[in-house]
């Protein structure tokens, strides 16, 4: 069953739309992916929602990309993404997985009681920043905290600039407070550890109209009908919400610019340090050291800095070695073959 929705409320915007050639916007349908199997991809179009076979001729694309389809509802071509969340593949492969693509706003959620961690959320805003992707901090359980307003003052330290809302994730009226990231043509995603709140959240801000984007529904011979997957969500309020468990658990992937991005004060004293390779670790002129013992930088913050630099590091040193691995692999592919070809023709 395929019901229509206009564009906007599938997450459509100016910066798609200012990519179509005149040609393009007469003759071809956009479409948005709305999940993403291991053997195939589920677009929507205005009109309805198809299965597209994952095939080599197509790129890889992630839960939230936009793409063109022609007059048969064939691949044209992707269109350029406002943002993307990407991680390492699980297990022991060190290659990349795209995540979600064209989110607009991250809710890092974090909840006012046992989970309350600076440095956790500090990672969170890396990820955030490395994706592109605006974040805004979602402090859960107020309800059952009575200093709510110190913790979000500790929030608010790490950046005059970072949004940061309290609610009681059970309550709708205390949810109201992030309806204005949750407009029309605006897609969301949600990160946080478990137990925070996320899918109590989730819950509260899709109300009872749940529906699924990402679900492709089917009769079998039967008549009866079949859901295959349950990653993008229409709100009450016009937004799409991206919920998979990859967003849930994403980690650090090289992202040194995201993590310079989140600690941009660390980078700005570092600018004022007497040598130019200064590492803050004791160095004579060292404008990070002097912050510290002036009181105007935590320890823990250049501390967590360090760390999340670190593994970021640690992880896209695996990932290049992974691509050079893989270019070995396929350059000894090649010259096993062209020695068997050769081979084969002095028989
Ligand atoms: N009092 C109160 N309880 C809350 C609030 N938010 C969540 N809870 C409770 O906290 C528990 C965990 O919430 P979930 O929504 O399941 O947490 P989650 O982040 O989705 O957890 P995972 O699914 O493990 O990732 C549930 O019992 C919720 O009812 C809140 O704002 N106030
Ligand atoms: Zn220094």
């Amino acid at each position: 069953m395929n019901s229509i929705i206009s564009l906007n409320l599938l997450g459509w915007q100016p910066f798609f739309q200012q990519q179509l050639t005149l040609d393009e916007f007469e003759q071809t349908t956009v479409a948005r992916v709305v999940a993403h199997h291991r053997s195939e991809y589920v677009v929507r179009t205005e009109q309805a929602l198809s299965r597209m076979p994952i095939t080599p001729s197509l790129p890889p694309m992630a839960l939230g990309d936009w793409l063109l389809l022609d007059g048969d509802n064939r691949f044209l071509r992707q269109l350029d993404r406002k943002s993307l969340f990407k991680r390492k593949s699980p297990g022991s492969k060190l290659g990349e997985q795209f995540i979600a693509a064209n989110v607009d706003t991250l809710f890092i959620v974090c909840s006012l009681n046992q989970d309350f961690n600076l440095s956790r959320i500090e990672r969170y805003l890396a990820l955030a920043h490395e994706a592109e992707v605006e974040p805004v901090v979602v402090l859960t359980k107020q309800d059952l905290c009575d200093d709510v307003d110190e913790k979000r003052q500790a929030i608010q330290s790490l950046d005059p600039l970072l949004l940061v809302e309290s609610v009681n994730a059970l309550d709708r009226t205390s949810c109201e407070v992030l309806l204005s990231w949750c407009r029309p043509g605006r897609t969301l995603s949600l990160l946080g550890s478990s137990g925070v709140g996320k899918s109590t959240l989730i819950n509260t801000l899709l109300g009872n109209e749940i529906q699924d984007t990402g679900s492709i529904r089917e009769d079998d011979s039967k008549g009866r009908h079949t859901t295959t997957s349950r990653s993008m969500h229409f709100m009450p309020s016009g937004a799409v919400l991206i919920d998979t468990p990859g967003m849930r658990e994403l980690q650090l992937t090289a992202c040194e610019q995201g993590v310079s991005l989140t600690f941009a004060d660390i980078d700005e004293l570092a600018q004022r340090c007497r040598f130019g390779d200064c590492q803050h670790t004791g160095e004579p002129g060292c404008a990070v050291q002097q912050a510290i013992d002036r009181g105007e930088l935590a320890p823990r913050r250049l501390a967590n800095y360090f760390k999340l630099m670190r593994e970021q590091a640690r992880n896209s040193a695996s990932l290049a070695e992974q691509r050079a691995k893989d270019k070995e692999f396929g350059k000894m592919v090649k010259s096993v073959m062209s020695e068997s070809r050769h081979f084969k023709k002095g028989l």
